[in-house]
């Protein structure tokens, strides 16, 4: 068999890794010996019609359309225009009084009636981003398994390689098959397989993938293949607050198996039912993920990974951003809404960046990933090497403060914090000694920002920065209420999961939500606009300086250091275009000639959710 190397790695050339760039009828000669999906497309009307989600408009059908589609009869006889329905929809919303209640709700309409459903999405984006979004979406992945109705999403499991391995089997028992067998012995790995999975996806044309293996799902833990609900959540919001057209988008869960015991006793668990594959297993499932990735949807398509626990988050990152235009939330994201909270707090505090101290409890892929993008961005104030700039920022993690002491022992992310120190214990002590100016939390553990390391954070700063970036809300380090009493209203406070008002002391208190759905959906459109072929830190810093821009001096007033989210998507047209300047800058874009005007072009770019009409 033929083979050639595609980014450093030996391949067959016929086995789906080369040639066929977006080849997704199976038309190149590099796919020749591979399956083809015989798909046809066919003009929905009738009962099909009104069952099609993409099409389907309920009762807003005119009568020349249910004249001319075949609808007469199968719907009652009023009209009712899409702000009807929304009115209505928004009304029996609101009656549920359970949270999960409201998200089965918005899940079956976006299966019913996916324009509706972004349309709702869109113009009651407050009140609906935590239904769909975090908390609900972490009790939605937590049960799954029992409110599974309609799948979603597309499924990459380990257990297509136990069906190779057991048809082998089976062919094993007859001696003339035992040829056959060892011609293909080469395909037990899953070679080929992913590829077949993937072609099963109904859209074609995909810009936006994110995939999560559901080991780290939120602050929850290890949730297995119910982990899905994170990816289909993530790309509501690309399509609402970004503007990326729900076709173009594709929620991916690989699963490899869980740890979660309760899951595996779970008579309604939805995954395969075996302890997590680990090493080159998954490497190689990865992998394959990867290659067919890139040769069924092209170079530009990007991969965003999502809650992957730590020991795979960093190496896949660090892998496949040299060969693929790879994102990861966790880690990039969540830095990028960070630093631009903190590069508009500024104006609130006072000083520069780089006069600040920060303390972080957590040294996993959000605390490590914000510390880096902090560093880089005061060594580009500064000019200082980042060596040094890094000195201004420690790291506790479950062991205590990150000290030199340490290094030997500490996972490879977590040795650039080491600095000179006695070690420390407990947070409260490492704050007493360190005096940050800014308390970051992203262990992924409740309630660990007490009253007396608040209280101590009070104690030697005017206003001390707090944020509790922990997910779900049950996960939050303190919530905003807590914040506020316990540092006499002086806190500037944020969090990752949403927190209503306080009222301190006759003062009303908005907290923020530095959340990284502020940032992926508008980086992700500015990287598609721009036809990005890898993503830079450049372009992190370029979207927090552009969302920064956006606090307006009315935000300021109420002590806010993030927009409102009602204005997302103008927000999001702004980091779109700040972020495709970059990649134009950098010489990354491959959608040539440049836009004059970004923004107008990122905003012309973005879904509509309002209703068509039909011929
Ligand atoms: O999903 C969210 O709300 C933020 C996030 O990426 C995480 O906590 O893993
Ligand atoms: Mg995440």
């Amino acid at each position: 068999m033929e083979s050639v190397l595609i980014n450093g790695i030996d391949k067959d050339y016929k086995n789906g890794v080369a040639g066929g760039v977006e080849d997704v009828y199976g038309e190149d000669s590099a796919t020749e010996d591979q399956l083809v999906t015989p798909w046809t497309v066919s003009v929905a009307s009738g009962y099909t019609l009104l069952r099609d989600p993409h099409h389907n408009k309920g009762l807003a059908f005119n009568e020349k359309e249910r004249d001319a589609h075949y609808l007469r009869g199968l719907l009652p006889p009023a009209i009712a225009t899409q702000e009807l329905q929304e009115k209505k929809l928004m009304h029996n919303l609101r009656q549920y009084q359970v949270p999960l209640q409201r998200y089965m709700a918005m899940m079956d309409l976006q299966e019913r009636n996916e324009r509706l459903f972004y349309k709702l999405l869109i113009d009651n984006v407050e009140e609906l981003l935590p239904v769909v979004y975090t908390p609900t979406v972490g009790e939605a992945c937590q049960k799954y398994g029992s409110i599974f109705r309609r799948p979603q999403g597309l499924y990459i499991s380990l257990k297509e390689k136990y069906d190779h391995l057991l048809a082998f089997c089976l062919c094993l028992l007859c001696l003339s098959c035992i040829a056959v067998w060892w011609k293909l012995k080469g395909d037990l790995s899953f070679r080929g397989k992913v590829l077949e999975v993937l072609k099963n996806w109904p859209e074609k044309s995909i810009q936006v993938i994110v995939v999560t293996d559901g080991e780290r799902i939120l602050g929850l833990g290890d949730l297995g293949c119910q982990g899905m609900g994170i990816p289909v959540g993530k790309l509501s919001l690309y399509t609402a607050l970004g503007g990326v057209r729900p076709s173009a988008c594709l929620p991916v869960t690989i699963d490899v198996g869980t740890n979660n015991e309760r899951l595996l006793n779970d008579e309604f668990y939805i995954g395969l039912k075996q302890k997590r594959a680990t090493g080159q297993e998954y490497n190689e499932l990865l992998e394959e993920f990867m290659s067919a990735v890139k040769q069924n949807y092209g170079e530009k398509v990007l991969v965003q990974f999502e809650d992957f626990a730590n020991h795979n988050a960093f190496e896949l990152l660090a892998k496949y951003s040299q060969s693929h235009l790879v994102f990861n939330d966790d880690i990039q994201g969540t830095a990028s809404v960070v630093l631009a909270g903190l590069l508009a707090a500024l104006k609130l505090v006072g000083r520069t960046l780089g006069d600040h101290k920060f303390l972080f409890l957590g040294a996993g892929e959000a605390g490590t990933g914000i510390a880096e993008l902090i560093a880089l961005e005061i060594s580009r104030q500064t000019k200082a090497p980042v060596e040094e700039t890094r000195k201004q920022i420690w790291l506790v993690d479950s062991k205590g403060l990150i000290v030199s002491s340490r290094k030997e022992s500490l996972q490879h992310f977590k040795k650039p914090w080491a600095h000179e120190h006695e070690p420390v214990k407990e947070l409260v002590d490492a704050v007493k000694e360190i005096k940050p100016t800014v308390l970051i939390g992203t262990s992924g553990v409740g309630k660990t920002f007490t009253k007396e390391v608040v209280e101590a954070m009070s104690s030697f700063n005017e206003k001390p920065f707090i944020l509790a970036l922990s997910n779900p809300t049950s996960h939050s380090e303190c919530t905003a209420e807590e914040a506020y009493t316990w540092s006499e209203g002086r806190a500037i406070f944020a969090s990752g999961s949403p927190f209503d008002p306080v009222t301190y002391n006759g003062k009303v208190f908005v907290p923020g939500q530095a959340n990284n759905a502020y940032i992926f959906p508008g980086f992700g459109l500015g990287l598609i606009i721009s036809g990005a072929i890898r993503v830079r830190d450049d372009m992190l810093l370029a979207a927090s300086e552009a969302l920064a821009a956006q606090v307006t001096q009315e935000n300021y007033d109420k002590g806010l250091i993030y927009p409102p989210f009602t204005n997302i998507r103008k927000i999001s047209a702004h980091i779109a275009a700040k972020v495709a300047a970059k990649v134009y800058e950098l010489g990354l874009a491959s959608r040539l000639p440049r836009p004059k005007d970004l923004v107008k072009h990122a905003e012309s770019c973005m879904y509509s959710p309002v209703y068509r009409n039909y011929r």
